[in-house]
């Protein structure tokens, strides 16, 4: 995959599904205070890069960040400068504000799936906090559960801190504040989501501070998205089984038939999706972001 050449921006960084360019000045030197966050069009799946893209996934996954960070703007404020970006990436790229960022993967947990539920089912708690027994795959937890790892390397997995390591590397006061932010910002969302059909089982935001070390926590990056978070269909939920994806099912499911052609554990690169597959994605992404905002796509 190799960055766009936008006029005005330089390349800094490629994640699997987004780019990160900082803006150049006339004079030619890097902008400082400013990135521009861009939403590709790929889809990751079973931790490989489908191909082909999905068409407006972009688009649609940042005006859902958007949203978001609007509805969550009396919880904590935002990185966002503006929507004002190249031609090229227009209405799938953002400018926002240069943050020191935390060295902590801040996730929480309002469903019990994936590694918490293995964690569970080891130690009857998760990130230290003790829960009830009995719980199964897709349990809904009493109330959000703060589950923050490390920010690993790429190629490596993000590792689970303890309540200590995130006081260590934040300090006690900055630590609670992040737990109580990230936890908040789970409820609420599952409080608009779940009124419109759709549950968040759990979500990864990130946090930073002014270079400067003026004011508090800004939350960063891209906020209760499919791709930060697992997005669940309501009305299929039911505890003791994985639940199905509502963005990344159709993917699975073919990936996963025989018309694939495809043996995961053989450790080969999947196929190519067929064009109804990509559609059909496209549509659920379409779908939970009219569904949430009430907006047209
Ligand atoms: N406001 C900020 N200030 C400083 N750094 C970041 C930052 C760095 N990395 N990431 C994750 C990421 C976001 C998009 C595309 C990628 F390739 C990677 C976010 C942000 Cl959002």
């Amino acid at each position: 995959m190799s960055a766009l050449d936008l006029p005005g921006y330089t390349h800094v960084y490629s994640g699997k599904v987004r780019d990160l360019y900082a803006p150049v000045g006339a004079d030619g030197e890097v902008v400082p205070d400013r990135l521009l966050l861009v939403a590709s069009n790929r889809l990751s799946a079973y931790d490989w890069m489908m191909s082909p893209e999905i068409p407006d996934k972009g688009a649609v996954l940042t005006r859902l960040s958007l949203w978001w960070f609007d509805q969550l703007s009396d919880l904590v404020p935002n990185h966002v400068v503006s929507t004002d970006v190249p031609e090229a990436v227009g209405g799938r790229a953002v400018l926002v504000r240069k943050l020191e960022m935390l060295k902590v993967e801040a996730i929480a947990r309002a469903y019990l799936t994936g590694g918490g539920l293995e964690e569970y089912r080891e130690k009857g708690s998760v990130s230290g906090v003790v829960l009830p027994d009995g719980l199964v795959d897709g349990s809904k937890l009493p109330e959000p559960v703060f589950t923050p790892t490390t920010k690993a390397p790429v190629g490596e997995h993000d590792l689970p801190m303890s309540p200590a390591e995130v006081e260590a590397e934040l300090g006690a006061d900055v630590a609670a504040e992040v737990s109580r932010l990230t936890r908040a910002i789970l409820a609420r969302g599952n409080e608009i989501a779940a009124q419109r059909g759709i549950l968040i089982a759990d979500t990864k935001v990130e946090f930073g501070v002014s270079p400067d070390g003026s004011g508090g926590l800004v939350l960063a990056d891209e906020v209760l998205t499919p791709d930060s978070s697992r997005f669940w269909p309501a009305e299929l939920w039911e505890p003791g089984h994985p639940q199905p994806s509502y963005d990344k099912q159709f993917v699975r499911d073919w990936l996963t038939s025989t018309d694939s052609g495809w043996d995961r554990k053989a450790g080969g690169p999947p196929p190519e999706l067929p064009a109804h597959v990509v559609e059909q994605t496209r549509a659920k992404y379409v779908e939970a972001y009219e569904r949430l905002t009430g907006e047209t796509f």
